[in-house]
């Protein structure tokens, strides 16, 4: 299943958590060097997806490769980054601490530390103690834990979550650099306008791929000029011909399968 320029790619995965089925038949691959947003309503299965990707969700079945290897091998520990929604740092460090922390036990460079707190934006914040940072704060220490040593797969469940529409958009222009710096960058969100920000959609519902698309082809395909009403009209288009799923080989972007895209599972 693997093909050159893709990051990652998934078959037939599901994930059982509790007593309930919460993704099936994902089928997708993430092509290197793009910025793919990961779509969709709270509750459809976003992290646990990304979680699979990253190799840390149990119960997963089908197939998963990421960078060429079975997702969550420990040949991609120092390849892959993940950064969870909860804040996954010390409370009583200061941002500095934390990323030299963080650089030792990563295998990061020395000086690392530095080079992401600038990259988050959060240099002047750098002696301050994680408490008594804002939320936003927090999460671009997280952020900047992600990105020590450069890992190639840069994975973030909802990063831009609580901050403000300067500093998405601030963050989005990183995630851009990041790619263009060779990154692949795989974001989830809920919030439907961060799609325009994307290389490549992944839109989800229900523990399911409703379309893997770009956001041009998305509103063209929708006669929609905004995403929120493009994913709607995905949605009744769904419910008047069953799931569709996109699918894309390693060098093009043929039907993304929105509204006419070919079934799932063949
Ligand atoms: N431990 C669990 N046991 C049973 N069901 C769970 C468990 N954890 C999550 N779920 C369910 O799995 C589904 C997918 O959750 P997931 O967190 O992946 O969604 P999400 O799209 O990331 O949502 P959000 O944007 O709110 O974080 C949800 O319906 C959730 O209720």
């Amino acid at each position: 299943m693997e093909h050159s320029g893709h990051a990652v790619a998934a078959r037939n995965l599901a994930v059982s958590r509790g007593a309930r089925t919460v993704l099936s038949g994902i089928e997708l691959v993430v092509q290197a060097g793009q910025v793919t947003g990961l779509l969709g309503p709270s509750g459809c299965g976003k992290s646990t997806l990304l979680r699979a990707i990253v190799g840390v969700q149990a119960r997963v079945s089908g197939e998963i490769t990421v960078l060429g290897q079975p997702a969550g091998s420990r040949g991609l520990r120092r390849s892959v980054a993940y950064a969870t929604q909860a804040a996954s740092v010390y409370d009583d460090l200061t941002v500095e601490q934390n990323l030299r922390y963080f650089e030792r036990v990563l295998g990061a460079p020395s000086g690392d530390a530095q080079r992401v707190i600038a990259l988050v934006g959060l240099q002047d914040h750098a002696a301050v103690r994680v408490d008594a940072l804002s939320g936003g704060q927090r999460s671009r220490v997280s952020l900047a834990v992600a990105l020590l040593g450069e890992p190639q797969l840069i994975v973030l469940d909802e990063p831009t979550v609580g901050l403000d529409p300067v500093l998405r958009a601030e963050l989005w222009t990183l995630f851009r650099s990041l790619a263009v710096g060779g990154a692949t960058l795989i974001v989830s969100s809920h919030v439907m306008d961060e799609a325009l920000r994307c290389d490549r959609l992944l839109l989800m519902r229900e523990g399911a791929i409703l379309a893997d698309t770009t956001p041009t082809e998305l509103l063209t395909r929708t006669g929609t000029t905004d995403p929120e009403q493009a994913f709607l009209a995905l949605i009744a288009a769904g419910s008047r011909t069953g799931p569709h799923i996109g699918r894309h080989g390693a060098d093009s972007h043929p039907d993304p399968g929105v509204g006419a895209g070919t079934e799932a599972g063949t």
